[in-house]
């Protein structure tokens, strides 16, 4: 169990689990228009098997059962996503009625479990009709990002507890255009640069959108790393320091500053939209709370033949978890801490964190993870970080994108094969600290 008693986050510390839609809905059905995800899976080398979230968790229709667990696990809010093409098919214009009254039924379901939804509007499955039109490399997209961030709220926002516009920027911009590994699956500095800043762009557009409809607890949800030098020697801590710009301080920066890191935009700027030192002022547009997701430590060392950004990731000595993150929890309150002491007093939230394991109900190592993690948040509450509450990544086993479904991040177990869930001793863990027993509907 956890060496952590609920009290000691404070009385009104949160206690939650997050989804995403893509990942465990499946549902390919009902009027859902086709996403950026369904293509870029079914293209052959693009994910572990090639396996797809056609049928994912099959959520679209276990969703009660699901939304059990949460309640009968302790937990008091739920941090899932919205799906752009299962609400709006084509990504703008026609609304599918049988997705608004999917996610009615949802939502209600966790009011009546007394579950706070923590909902997020966009968690990587882009309708393929907007794809057609550019995607993120298309400045059009914050409009259309922001009409449909005003659907979901005319729809939804009386009951929703936080709506965050984005999941992870940096996976949507940098690690889909420039890495390639998620889709659009571009590998063009060129698609980064512009998705970098569009995707910023399209997040402020829509906060100001939904503030003019009276929106409320409005926030981002970005992923940080800590990156440190694989050496002391100052080209590898020089990697370090231009990882930390890309991975972390594009989005601190341009969210809390309204201006990008010159020691990345000089990679970017012979490839930046024309004009968007104009935009910072909507991308920097203030939001009421901040979501942090972490997972890891990244050593990098110099690599100069990298081109564009000559650095590398390398193997690090920490005991790794099944995805083959080192588990370094000191760098939760590290990232919790410097973003409250340099970019930001509002509140924060632990929106993910969690690890892989490959298989298995008994789970001694995610315990530990999740214990040495929550050890972080009250270290960096105790050093003036306003953290608001905890998410643990994931409620149940589910779609890990490019890896399919080998690496298991849930709190409960999935047989894909029947769709069976089963709680993990991790789940019990948190049942423990959140009743203070083990039970089950
Ligand atoms: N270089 N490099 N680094 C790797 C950095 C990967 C960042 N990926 C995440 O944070 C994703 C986040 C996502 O929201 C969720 O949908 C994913 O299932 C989890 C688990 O993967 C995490």
């Amino acid at each position: 169990m956890f060496s952590h008693k609920r009290a000691d986050f404070g009385e009104d510390f949160l206690f939650g689990a997050a989804t995403a839609a893509y990942q465990i809905e499946g549902g390919q059905t009902d009027g859902r228009g086709s996403s950026i995800w369904d293509t870029f899976s079914t293209t052959p080398g693009n994910v572990h098997n090639s396996e797809t979230g056609k049928f994912a968790c099959d959520h679209y229709n276990r969703w009660p059962e699901d939304l059990d667990l949460l309640a009968d696990g302790g937990f008091d809010a739920y941090r899932f996503s919205f799906a752009w093409p299962r609400l709006i098919p084509e990504g703008v214009g026609q609304v599918n009625q049988k997705g608004v009254d999917f996610y009615d039924r949802l939502i209600d379901g966790m009011l009546e479990r007394g579950l706070k939804p923590f909902a997020t509007l966009y968690h990587w499955d882009l309708p393929s009709a907007l794809q057609d039109k550019g995607g993120w490399l298309n400045r059009d997209i914050a409009d259309w990002f922001a009409d449909y961030a005003v659907m979901v709220h005319k729809n939804f926002g009386d009951r929703l507890e936080t709506t965050a516009t984005i999941n992870e920027p940096w996976c949507v911009a940098f690690l889909s255009h420039m890495l390639g590994v998620h889709a659009p699956g571009y590998r063009d500095i060129r698609a980064a640069a512009r998705a970098s800043h569009h995707v910023l762009l399209a997040h402020g557009t829509a906060i100001n959108a939904l503030r003019a409809e009276g929106g409320k607890n409005l926030g981002i949800v970005c992923n940080f790393e800590v990156a440190q030098g694989a050496t002391g020697k100052p080209e590898d801590m020089g990697a370090a320091r231009l990882w930390d710009g890309i991975f972390n301080r594009w989005y601190l920066d341009g969210l809390f500053k309204g201006k990008y890191p010159s020691d990345v935009l000089a990679h970017f700027a012979p490839h930046m939209p024309d004009d968007f030192a104009d935009d910072m002022a909507v991308v920097s547009t203030p939001i009421d709370w901040f979501g942090v997701n972490y997972y890891t430590r990244g050593l990098y060392e110099h690599a100069p033949e990298r081109g564009a950004f000559p650095l590398r990731k390398v193997d690090g000595p920490l005991e790794k978890t099944a995805i083959g993150w080192e588990i370094f929890p000191e760098g939760l309150e590290e990232i919790l801490t410097r973003i409250s002491a340099d970019y930001t007093d509002i509140p924060l939230y632990v929106t993910e964190n969690g690890m892989a394991e490959i298989e298995g109900t008994d789970d001694p190592r995610r315990i530990a993870y999740y214990n040495g993690h929550l050890g972080a948040v009250l270290a960096a509450q105790k050093r003036g970080a306003d953290v608001r509450g905890y998410f643990g990544w994931s409620l149940l086993d589910n779609y890990e994108w490019a890896e399919g479904y080998d690496k298991r991040f849930g709190l409960v177990h999935v047989d894909y094969k029947t769709q069976k869930r089963t709680p993990k001793s991790s789940y019990r863990a948190f049942q423990s600290l959140l009743t203070g027993a083990n039970r089950s509907r």
